[in-house]
């Protein structure tokens, strides 16, 4: 089941209009079979689709439920959104994961990673990649958090294995005129305080949000307010004199500023970009899932920690290997991941090796590039080379270790 309310209708203010919707098991219909006289990778693809589609349609003849749904298939089902912002940045994250989503076409919403055979990929729109999550139709997905909140409603089936997968950035804000009535208005609370408030004229609210909208008044002590909802460009509601404030996402605030509007302190309903997100039944009782996760999981985070760091390469004069390390310690920027690598350098002069410089090796943040190169330096550095790093393995992930402990494991 979905919520579609149009603009200009009113959402009660009351936990009925907050209330849990979970949808049930669905089904794609079967593709024609004229769309079989193909080759090669297109033709694995299809026969992928038929099989998947045959199993479904398997699960439901035997009249399958939730549960049945989840021991019915073997395979992992891992939820991409399908259009979107979130689509394109998606697939190229997991390439950086060395994970080749293969899709033969935009129009085919399930694809392989030829890399985890035990995994199909599946494009849906982001809200219902939380959907499916939940009634167990996919395992794992990637969506902004700000869905996850808004159609996952605190469920906690919903596990979040990687909060911050570095894009789809944004938040969710209240934004009101920045004339009229409202010119002065520069918090929540002053809002919430504007005489013009009262039952029979509430605070009118458009927002996609139908959920954390009403959810975020009511925490805030905001009594007469009333919520409408459209698909896109909220923007405008206020300037059609259809609402007196929006509840939508902002990322550059470029949006607002065009339409005249201005966000208040106070008013960030919360803070957003891509996630992994799992299914804790999915992760507790299918086979294999739990070992799929751990594997994303930790290309993901290698992944993401070396994008923000620079290997920096530098040949210092020195007598030997600790007394290069005790001047490169001196300095707060060189201690590298755990301590700077120092090798010799073997020169041959007159016909003779000799050691007269050390190379020192670290992992410097891309923000701290220029400062660390100063300090380099500082200390006798010389020939700084600088390249990007690709992978950074731990020995464990955080997050894994988080995440067991999460299902009690
Ligand atoms: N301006 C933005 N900048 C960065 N990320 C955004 C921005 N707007 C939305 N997002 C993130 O991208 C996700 C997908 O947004 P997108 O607009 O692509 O799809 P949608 O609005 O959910 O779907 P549709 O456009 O079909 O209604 C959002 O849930 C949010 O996490
Ligand atoms: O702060 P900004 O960088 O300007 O981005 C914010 C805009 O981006 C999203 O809209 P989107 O582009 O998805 O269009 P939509 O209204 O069709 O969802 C969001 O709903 C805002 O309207
Ligand atoms: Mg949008």
């Amino acid at each position: 089941m979905s919520i579609s309310i149009p603009l200009n209708t009113t959402l009660q203010y009351s936990s009925s209009s907050i209330s849990s919707h979970v949808p049930s098991l669905s089904l794609f219909s079967p593709i024609p079979s004229t769309a079989v006289s193909v080759t090669g990778v297109r033709q694995r693809c299809l026969r992928m689709v038929t099989s998947c589609i045959s199993n479904a349609q398997k699960s439901v003849q035997n009249g399958a439920t939730d549960s049945v749904s989840l021991v019915g298939r073997k395979q992992i089902r891992l939820g991409l959104p399908s259009k979107g912002r979130m689509a394109a940045d998606s697939l190229d994250l997991l390439k950086d994961c060395q994970l080749f989503v293969k899709q033969v076409n935009p129009r085919q919403y399930v694809a392989e990673i030829p890399q985890l055979p035990n995994t199909e990929v599946w494009f849906q729109r982001p809200k219902d990649i939380v959907r499916k999550l939940l009634s167990g139709d996919l395992d794992l997905g990637i969506v902004g958090l700000d869905i996850v909140s808004e159609f996952g409603q605190g469920n906690e089936d919903l596990i979040i294995v990687h909060e911050a997968l570095n894009f789809g950035d944004c938040h969710l804000s209240l934004a009101i005129p920045n004339y009229g009535i409202f010119e002065n208005i520069k918090s929540l609370k002053e809002l919430a305080q504007m005489p013009q408030w009262t039952e029979e004229r509430p605070l009118r609210v458009a927002t996609g949000f139908s959920y954390l909208g009403p959810k975020f008044m009511k925490e805030n002590g905001i009594k007469h307010v009333t919520f409408s909802t459209a698909d896109g460009a909220l923007e405008a509601a206020p300037a059609m004199g259809i609402a007196d404030a929006i509840l939508d996402l902002v990322s550059s605030g470029t949006t607002l500023k065009e339409n005249n509007l201005k966000e208040i302190e106070g008013g960030i309903v919360l803070e957003s970009q891509a996630a992994l997100v799992a299914s804790r039944r999915a992760l507790t009782e299918r086979k294999g899932a739990l070992e799929t996760v751990h594997e994303i999981l930790e290309r993901l985070e290698a992944h993401l920690k070396a994008d923000g760091q620079f290997t920096v390469v530098a040949n210092m004069r020195g007598t030997d290997a600790e007394e290069v390390a005790e001047r490169v310690k001196t300095q707060p920027s060189l201690s590298g991941l755990q301590g700077p690598t120092i090798s010799p350098v073997y020169c041959k002069r007159d016909g003779k090796v000799s050691i007269e410089y050390y190379a020192i090796v670290i992992c410097v943040p891309k923000k701290a590039l220029y400062e660390s190169v100063q300090q380099l330096r500082a200390v006798g550095g010389s020939g700084v080379l600088v390249s990007p790093l690709t992978y950074i393995f731990d020995e464990e992930t955080p997050r894994w270790s988080q995440l067991l402990s999460n299902l009690g494991l």
